[in-house]
């Protein structure tokens, strides 16, 4: 595969010392460097309060690769000439230390891009945002990059996209989704509006529902004190499922164009059913983790791992969203996610109509319905399950078959991480994989009337058994209308 390299960079890393920059973020450019994405004179900068210099900073960036990326990814040379475009300077993104010493090293920037990536809590993304526009570092070329989550509801949104609006115009506003980058979700354009057979499908004459699922394995890991103020809701449904629901759902884009995919994704958001509070019960489920087993080891409960002996935060929803459409009029989106389930899993299932009559006689076909599988992550792939007749003499028995494609091992080669491809559209200047302030500010607009509600309900989230499905009121959420859950993983 021939790879282009983007233009010369520097990329400041705000927040160069945490979890997600050490994590994700290097890692990330490590690929790109390797691979010759990256330019040679490209440079990266961490900025955060920890007081290291250079030296100890990339003695960190190189343990978080040893840490991060496969061991036979690594070589030696290319890990040094990598690790020689770093640099690192103490600032505090929201006071007076060491913004000059930033605009000093960015002084030679000359025609490289300037792109600031925010990795930080998005309290500080307006005081950041400020703080580069008085030391004379926000100029017509650079650009902002913003990790989720944008807020913790809509008006903390709003004040965000305000207070970074003043400093960067929204066509130089980057706002990540991670799921967005990752080849399976992009994948989903291609399946729609690449191919001409299942368009003509796509709408509420033949489907008869889609879910989607988002399940993990982990806990909350070291990001308790972040996630008991968030919970599943705010935290997966209000970006990542959101995002998936509208590439499911949109119209065809009148261009693969950044504006035009996401105007037509705004439409979906604006689309969606409010969720009033006398439904919110029967449409949602809230849940949270207590002790259980996953993979045959223990795992302790939520509250045990956030080491509080109370808490209302659900680390599990499931909820029935609808669109007001003539596309998707009475074609209900199932969409749940929580952590601590039995695998970690990300999967879209279309269901199809069921036969309007069948020629066969019953005893020689229980016809099921098509269904269309798309596994986003892991084992990525398709399945369209189609009834077939059973090989074999004597009489015609169906049974459903299923038309597979692995991209595992249909395309023989590395599957690049979501921030791979979302850091170099930032330096290109493609938006179209990031959300536009409307969309984020829609989303929360749809999200935010749910959590009032169960904040004005006595019930607590309801305890499910780590590695198991949820509550079993999740179940029952989608049995009520005559369906089941897509759980037969694997098959
Ligand atoms: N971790 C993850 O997997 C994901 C994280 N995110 C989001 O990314 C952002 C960062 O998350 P994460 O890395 O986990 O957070 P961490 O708490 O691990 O890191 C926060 C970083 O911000 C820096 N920081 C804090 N205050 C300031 C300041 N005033 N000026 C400059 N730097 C500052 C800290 O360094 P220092 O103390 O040295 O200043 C540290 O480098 C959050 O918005 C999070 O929600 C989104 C998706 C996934
Ligand atoms: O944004 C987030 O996503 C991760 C899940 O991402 P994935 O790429 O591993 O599917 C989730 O664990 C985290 O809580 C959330 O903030």
């Amino acid at each position: 595969m021939k790879i282009v390299p983007v233009q010369s960079f520097i990329c400041v890393v705000f927040g160069a010392t945490g979890d997600l920059t050490l994590r994700k973020l290097l890692p990330a450019l490590y690929y790109r460097f390797r691979d010759g994405q990256m330019p040679g004179d490209s440079m990266i900068v961490g900025a955060a309060r920890s007081g290291l210099d250079d030296a100890a900073y990339r003695a960190r960036a190189r343990d978080a690769l040893h840490a991060h990326v496969a061991s036979t990814d690594l070589q030696g040379e290319v890990v040094d000439s990598f690790l020689a475009q770093i640099s690192y300077v103490q600032v505090d993104g929201t006071g007076d230390t060491g913004w000059p010493v930033l605009k000093d090293v960015l002084g030679s920037a000359g025609e490289r891009v300037p792109v600031f990536y925010l990795a930080t809590s998005p309290e500080l993304y307006g005081p950041i945002c400020r703080n580069l526009a008085r030391h004379g570092l926000a100029g017509p070329d650079a650009r902002v990059v913003l990790e989720k989550p944008i807020g913790h509801d809509l008006e903390s949104a709003r004040d965000i996209n305000d207070r970074v609006g003043e400093v960067f115009s929204e066509a130089r506003t980057f706002r990540i989704d991670h799921y967005l980058g990752k080849e399976t979700v992009q994948n989903l354009l291609a399946l729609r509006f690449a191919n001409s057979i299942f368009e003509r499908l796509w709408n509420s004459d033949v489907i008869d529902h889609v879910q989607i699922t988002v399940a993990e394995t982990v806990g909350v890991e070291g990001r308790g004190g972040y996630y008991d103020r968030s919970g599943a809701l705010r935290d997966m449904v209000q970006n990542h499922i959101l995002q998936l629901l509208c590439l499911l759902a949109m119209d065809s884009p009148v261009a693969m164009q950044a504006d035009a995919v996401r105007d037509e994704k705004l439409k979906v958001l604006r689309a969606l059913r409010p969720i009033e509070p006398h439904d919110v019960a029967s449409v949602t489920v809230r849940g949270q983790y207590a002790a259980g087993a996953i993979g045959g080891n223990p795992v302790k409960g939520y509250l045990s791992d956030l080491g509080e002996p109370e808490s209302n935060t659900e680390t599990f929803v499931a909820l029935k969203a609808q669109l007001n459409s003539w596309r998707w009029a009475n074609v209900p989106f199932y969409l749940r996610t929580g952590k601590r389930l039995p695998q970690k899993m990300s999967e879209i299932v279309i269901q199809f109509r069921a036969l309007p009559f069948s020629i066969f006689p019953r005893e020689a076909a229980d016809l099921q319905p098509n269904r269309l599988i798309i596994r986003l992550q892991p084992e990525e792939g398709m399945r369209l399950e189609m009834m077939t007749k059973d090989p074999g003499p004597g009489g015609l028995r169906l049974r459903p078959t299923g038309l597979d494609i692995s991209f595992e091992k249909a395309f023989a080669t590395r599957y690049p991480d979501a921030y791979e491809r979302l850091l170099m559209d930032t330096v290109r200047g493609n938006a179209t994989l990031f959300m536009r302030r409307d969309e984020v500010e829609a989303a929360w607009g749809w999200v935010e009337p749910i959590i009032e509600a169960w904040e004005s309900r006595p019930e607590r989230p309801r305890p499910y058994s780590a590695g198991s499905w949820g509550p079993t009121a999740a179940i029952a959420l989608i049995e009520r209308d005559g369906r089941t859950w897509h759980e037969d993983v694997g098959t």
